[in-house]
C-alpha cells in the first residue's frame, strides 16, 4: 500500500484565516467597528501561554480587535466571574474565551456557564452544547469543527461511512461524534472502558483520536484506506542532550501512514485549525451582534 496523504491542517488553516480576515475587513466597513475577541488566561501554564499568545496574534492579523486578560494563578472565582460579566456587557467584545485548563481551585463549568452563550465562541456553554445536540444553530467547539472541515475537504460526503471517535470529552469527543452523526456517518464513541478497542477502531473508515495518550493508535488498529484525524498533542520526555521533548499525537504517525489513506500530522494538522475556527466563530458572533446576515464561511 502506498504512503498516506498528509492532511495539511496548517495550510488549510492559513487559507481559512485569510478568508476570515478579508470578511472581517468588510464587516468593519459596514459595521463601523472591528470584530472583537477577549481571551482570559488564569495562571502561568506554559502551553496555555503559547496558545493565548498565538490567538492574540492571529486575531490582530485577521483584522480583529484582541483583548487579552492575564490573571494570576491564585485569582478567586468571584474575580474571574466579575471579569466575565464585564466582558459580557462590553459591546466591543463579540467573543469571549477562557483558556482551559483553569487552575484546580476554579470551577470550569461555573466559569464557562457565566459566559453569554451569544459570545461563547468556544462553543463550550451548555446552551451551545444543547443546541448542537438537537440540531439547532449555535457555536460549535473549534477543534471538532476544524476536524469536520478537514474531513469534508478530503472525503466530501461522509454519508454511511463508519466513524470511530476515541475519547468522550465535552470539548472534543462528544461534539465531534455529534457533528459526524449530523453528516450522516455511522458513529461509535470509544473510550477507556471500550472492550477490544483495536477491533472497534479497525471497523472505521474515519478515525478521530482524542485521548491524550502519545502514539496509542497503532497501524494494525487501522482499516487499510482509513482517514485518520489525530487531535492529540503530547510532548514526549526530552531526548538526552535536548531540553524539549518531541510533539506527537495519539496516533503512531509513521507506521499508521503505511496503512491509512490520509492522516493529519502532529504538529501541523488539527492544532492550527483550532485557532482558525475560533476566528471564524468570532466573526460569526460579530455579524450576529451587528444584526447583519452572516456570510458563508
Ligand atoms: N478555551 C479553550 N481552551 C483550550 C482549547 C480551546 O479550544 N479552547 N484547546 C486546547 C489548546 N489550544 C487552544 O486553546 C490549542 C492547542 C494546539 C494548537 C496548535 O496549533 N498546536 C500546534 C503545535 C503547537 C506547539 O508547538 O506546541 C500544532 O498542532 O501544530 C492551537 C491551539 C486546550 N485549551
Amino acid at each position: 500500500m502506498s504512503e498516506a496523504t498528509r492532511i495539511d491542517g496548517k495550510a488549510f488553516a492559513a487559507k481559512l484565516r485569510e478568508r476570515v480576515g478579508a470578511l472581517a475587513e468588510a464587516f468593519a466597513e459596514t459595521a463601523g467597528r472591528k470584530p472583537g475577541l477577549a481571551v482570559v488566561l488564569v495562571g502561568e501554564d506554559a502551553a496555555s501561554q503559547v496558545y493565548v499568545g498565538a490567538k492574540g496574534k492571529a486575531t490582530v492579523a485577521a483584522n480583529m480587535e484582541s483583548f487579552e486578560h492575564r490573571l494570576p494563578a491564585d485569582t478567586d472565582e468571584g474575580t474571574l466571574l466579575a471579569l466575565v460579566a464585564q466582558l459580557n456587557a462590553d459591546e466591543a467584545v463579540d467573543g469571549i474565551l477562557v483558556q482551559l485548563p483553569l487552575p484546580g481551585h476554579l470551577n470550569e463549568q461555573a466559569v464557562i456557564g457565566a459566559i453569554d452563550p451569544g459570545k461563547d465562541v468556544d462553543g463550550f456553554h451548555v446552551i451551545n452544547a444543547g443546541r448542537l445536540s438537537v440540531g439547532q444553530t449555535g457555536f460549535v467547539p473549534c477543534t471538532p469543527l476544524g476536524c469536520m472541515m478537514l474531513l469534508a475537504d478530503r472525503l466530501g460526503d461522509l454519508s454511511g461511512l463508519e466513524a470511530v471517535v476515541i475519547g468522550r470529552s465535552n470539548i472534543v469527543g462528544k461534539p465531534m461524534a455529534q457533528l459526524l452523526l449530523d453528516a450522516n456517518a455511522t458513529v461509535t464513541i470509544a473510550h477507556s472502558r471500550t472492550k477490544d478497542l483495536p477491533g472497534v477502531v479497525r471497523r472505521a473508515d474515519i478515525v478521530v483520536a482524542a485521548v491524550g495518550r502519545p502514539e496509542m493508535v497503532k497501524a494494525d488498529w487501522l482499516k487499510p484506506g482509513a482517514t485518520v484525524i489525530d487531535v492529540g498533542i503530547n510532548r514526549l520526555p526530552p531526548e538526552p542532550g535536548s531540553d524539549k521533548g518531541r510533539l506527537v499525537g495519539d496516533v503512531a504517525f509513521a507506521e499508521a501512514s503505511e496503512t491509512a489513506a490520509a492522516i493529519t500530522p502532529v504538529p501541523g494538522g488539527v492544532g492550527p485549525m483550532t485557532i482558525a475556527v475560533l476566528l471564524r466563530n468570532t466573526l460569526v458572533a460579530a455579524y450576529e451582534h451587528a444584526g447583519l446576515d452572516t456570510p458563508e464561511i
